[in-house]
């Protein structure tokens, strides 16, 4: 097959897909150190859908969301964000793309301690030369319950509001796809189902499509469907999650990975 040739299936030409990777295949190292970290991977994000993407550590779960997020290029295979080809990119447009059209939340809330909670909202625009726009910008605010607090620097703020932040960063800017890497991986578990709330809320109430990699099931409980990846491969997906559910199949899957 070409570069060019449509894949046999592909799941990024189809309408209402916000991104999609196809035959990803993610190599680090080589020789005795080769590990293939993802092993031909296609999966499709809908739209208006949030995903949580689990496995067993190192199955390859930060890899997938590096790889679709155009952090990390991968060794063969292709990503699309909408319909623009990751590969087809030059390293500004990238960065571009992954500004403009990619949210990200991450375990650390990585926020400019020297900035106000706006201004680390708005710090994406900002960069941009661009000018928020107001209207939804007060609407995610509000969402997020950050109204009262948007002149307080992080350090003023508590790790759940210092995480709606970066919640709200990542809305702001109306992008494609939000992927979030163990968003809630220090916050305690009241602060932590407010953030997974929020981001329920933004797939429900603001269409924004969201792809959330967790260990926790009653994180995952609140997307709309789950994937289970093992060894590199997507092995498993639920809809309608429930904490118990999940945490079922991942027992299977660990007993399935150690007699297989
Ligand atoms: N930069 C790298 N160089 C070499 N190997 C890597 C690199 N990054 C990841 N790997 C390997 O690739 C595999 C997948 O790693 P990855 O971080 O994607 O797994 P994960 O499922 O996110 O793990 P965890 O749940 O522990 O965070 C692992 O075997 C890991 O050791």
């Amino acid at each position: 097959m070409t570069a060019n040739s449509p894949a046999p299936y592909a799941p990024h030409t189809t309408p209402g897909i916000a991104a999609a990777a196809t035959d990803l295949t993610k190599v680090y190292g080589s020789g005795d150190t080769r590990v293939v970290a993802l092993d031909e991977v296609s999966i499709g994000f809908r739209e208006g859908e949030f995903t949580a993407v689990m496995g067993p550590s190192g199955c390859g779960k930060s890899t997938l969301m590096h790889c679709a997020a155009g952090l990390d290029s991968p060794s063969s295979g292709s990503v699309r964000i909408g319909t623009t080809e990751l590969s087809t990119l030059g390293d500004r447009q990238l960065t571009q793309l992954r500004r403009d059209r990619i949210g990200f939340i991450f375990q650390a809330f990585n926020l400019l301690p020297t900035l106000t909670a706006l201004e680390n909202i708005t710090l994406p625009a900002t960069i941009a030369g661009r000018r928020p726009d107001q209207q939804w910008l007060d609407r995610v605010v509000a969402m997020v319950g950050l109204s009262q607090r948007l002149g307080h620097r992080p350090a003023q703020l508590s790790g759940g509001q210092q995480q709606r932040v970066a919640v709200a960063r990542a809305l702001a800017a109306r992008p494609a796809i939000i992927f979030g890497d163990e968003p809630t991986g220090n916050l305690d578990s009241r602060a932590g189902a407010e953030v997974l709330g929020f981001l329920r809320d933004s797939v429900r109430e603001l269409g924004q499509t969201v792809v959330m990699v967790t260990h926790d099931p009653v994180a995952a409980g609140y997307a709309d469907r789950v994937v289970f990846l093992t060894d590199g491969r997507l092995v498993d997906e639920m809809t309608r999650p429930t904490p118990d559910r999940v945490l079922d199949r991942m027992k299977a899957l660990d007993t399935h990975s150690h007699t297989s």
